[in-house]
């Protein structure tokens, strides 16, 4: 079939171990549910020919593209504390890559699309719930500025998916920088494989790092720049509220972004040890656990790349944890940062980072919603008189107020213009973040009556997360539960 997808398969020059050839299985009856066209455009494709029969077609994995070398990559990983040496892309099919309009390299996946060598009891299909959750919320983090997969496409396969129930089938097109993680070098370092390491880790330098490439210790270089990725990454997670539910090695891109939308989710009343996953029962994964999960996740990446740090050992070590030294400090530095610009707060000050915490204490203890907290307070700092917005967020208002005393004094100190602080905070405090409530309500609404208005809604009202959108206030509330109680299931 012809095509107009100019694939550039950059994997294909890696040894045939790191994956296997395998086309998409066909599916029934394919439908295109939703096209994002703006992705399309960034991606220098053409919406109108992914719109059509034969992009549908491709969309569905029904036909395989000219140009495109479809392959299922193998990795490991670390799932819950555990090693398993052999995960693998179960149900999804990478089609290859395209170079996008800013000459960035880009994946092009399916996920649902049929079983591969790596599918062990899998049907290697995706249910339609879980698609439209992974595009809503993926999009939904792109727009808030989070570095993330993108979502292409969710086409209905006219099958059902055997779960607890029978479920609609569908396959979502994924866009990522690439789908390599720390679970693909632990799956070559789990079996001695030091040549395939090597290549793996040049393969991500030249990649993703280009700059770490010409360094005098490349591999370190490159596990330091992985770190400080992950840790703004994370960073930014905690500063919108999110928990990404399942942070196992295989599901910690080496890109820095975030992948995987399987059971995470955004907290509504702020409280840090929050954990959604009904999977995650000792709350490994919780909100404030998550910077600490990915150091640990990147020192089993660390460990993976041992052989190439150096070929004494007790160097190799040393070297691997100068280079996870980067991680603390790169973290402390965006979330404290972060939560400043999140208050509206200029210059650094002694005293900024308890005053910080101080809030987050109040608000926990007080059951205060996340986001309104933080929206509220835009409007807080230019008019005192809007303080009831966010104190009626607290189950004591009072304890707002102290603590509100506090940040007008030192606010004073910076002698910004109020206005141009307030705009400044709305730029980084969102108004709209993809909640549990509403997005179950967008599932319900598609699976039951296949209904997607709520779904383009609801992508409508996050693609502006920043932006007061008044006629759509309803989407800021918070749920009349305070979202106590939410428990999300592992995308399937
Ligand atoms: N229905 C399925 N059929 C076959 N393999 C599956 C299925 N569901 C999950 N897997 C595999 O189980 C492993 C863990 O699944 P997990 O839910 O973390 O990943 P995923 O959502 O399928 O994929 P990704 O991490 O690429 O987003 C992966 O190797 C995945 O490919």
């Amino acid at each position: 079939m012809a095509s107009p997808i100019p694939f550039d398969n950059s994997y294909a020059r890696l040894p045939q171990r790191f994956y296997a050839r395998v086309p998409p299985t066909p599916v029934a009856a394919p439908r295109l549910l939703r096209l994002n066209r703006a992705l399309a455009l960034e991606l220098g494709l053409d919406p109108d020919w992914l719109e059509g029969p034969e992009g549908t077609a491709m969309l569905a994995g029904n036909r395989v593209a000219e140009g495109s070398e479809p392959i299922a990559a193998a990795y490991a990983g670390h799932q819950f504390g555990q090693f398993v040496p052999q995960l693998g892309d179960g149900r999804a099919i990478l089609l290859g890559e395209v170079v996008d309009g800013a000459g960035r390299r880009r994946d092009i996946q399916l996920k649902g699309s049929g079983p591969t060598p790596f599918s062990r009891r899998g049907d290697g299909r995706a249910a339609l719930g879980p698609v439209l959750r992974e595009y809503l919320v993926s999009e939904a983090m792109a727009a808030l500025g989070i570095p993330t997969t993108r979502a292409l496409a969710a086409v209905a396969t006219g099958e059902r998916v055997v779960r607890e129930t029978l479920l609609p089938g569908a396959v979502i097109t994924r866009v990522a920088a690439s789908h390599i993680r720390v679970g693909t070098f632990q799956y070559f370092a789990a079996r001695g494989d030091a040549e395939a390491l090597r290549a793996l880790a040049d393969h991500v330098l030249d990649r993703h790092y280009p700059d770490c490439a010409g360094s005098e210790a490349p591999y370190r270089a490159l596990l330091a720049e992985v770190a400080g990725r992950q840790a703004d990454l994370v960073a930014r997670w905690l500063l919108v509220g999110f928990i990404h539910g399942v942070m196992n090695t295989d599901n910690m891109s080496v890109a820095g972004e975030t992948i995987d939308y399987g059971p995470c989710a955004f907290m509504d009343a702020y409280d840090p040890r929050t954990v959604f996953s009904s999977i995650d029962q000792r709350g490994r994964y919780a909100y404030a656990n998550q910077p600490q999960i990915a150091l640990w996740n990147l020192t089993r990446l660390a460990e993976a790349l041992l052989p190439l740090l150096a070929e004494d050992e007790t160097r190799a070590v040393a070297e691997a944890e100068a280079a996870l030294a980067a991680f603390a400090p790169r973290f402390e530095a965006a979330y404290r940062g972060g939560l400043a610009r999140k208050l509206g707060l200029g210059e650094a000050r002694e005293g900024d980072a308890a005053l910080a915490q101080d809030l987050l204490s109040q608000m926990a203890e007080n059951q205060a919603d996340f986001t309104l907290t933080f929206r509220n307070l835009c409007a807080a700092a230019e008019e005192s008189g809007a303080d009831e917005a966010v104190r009626s967020l607290f189950v004591d208002p009072t304890a707002f107020d102290r603590w509100a005393v506090r940040w007008r004094e030192r606010l004073a100190q910076d002698g910004q213009d109020s206005a141009a602080r307030a705009a400044a905070m709305r730029a980084v405090n969102p108004a709209f973040i993809p909640r549990n409530h509403r997005v179950e309500a967008m599932i319900e609404a598609a699976v039951e009556r296949e209904d997607l208005g709520p779904f383009d809604e609801l992508l409508a009202v996050l693609s502006r997360p920043y932006d007061d959108q008044p006629a759509l206030a309803r989407y800021a509330e918070a749920p009349a539960s305070g979202g106590v109680g939410y428990r999300t299931f592992c995308g399937t």
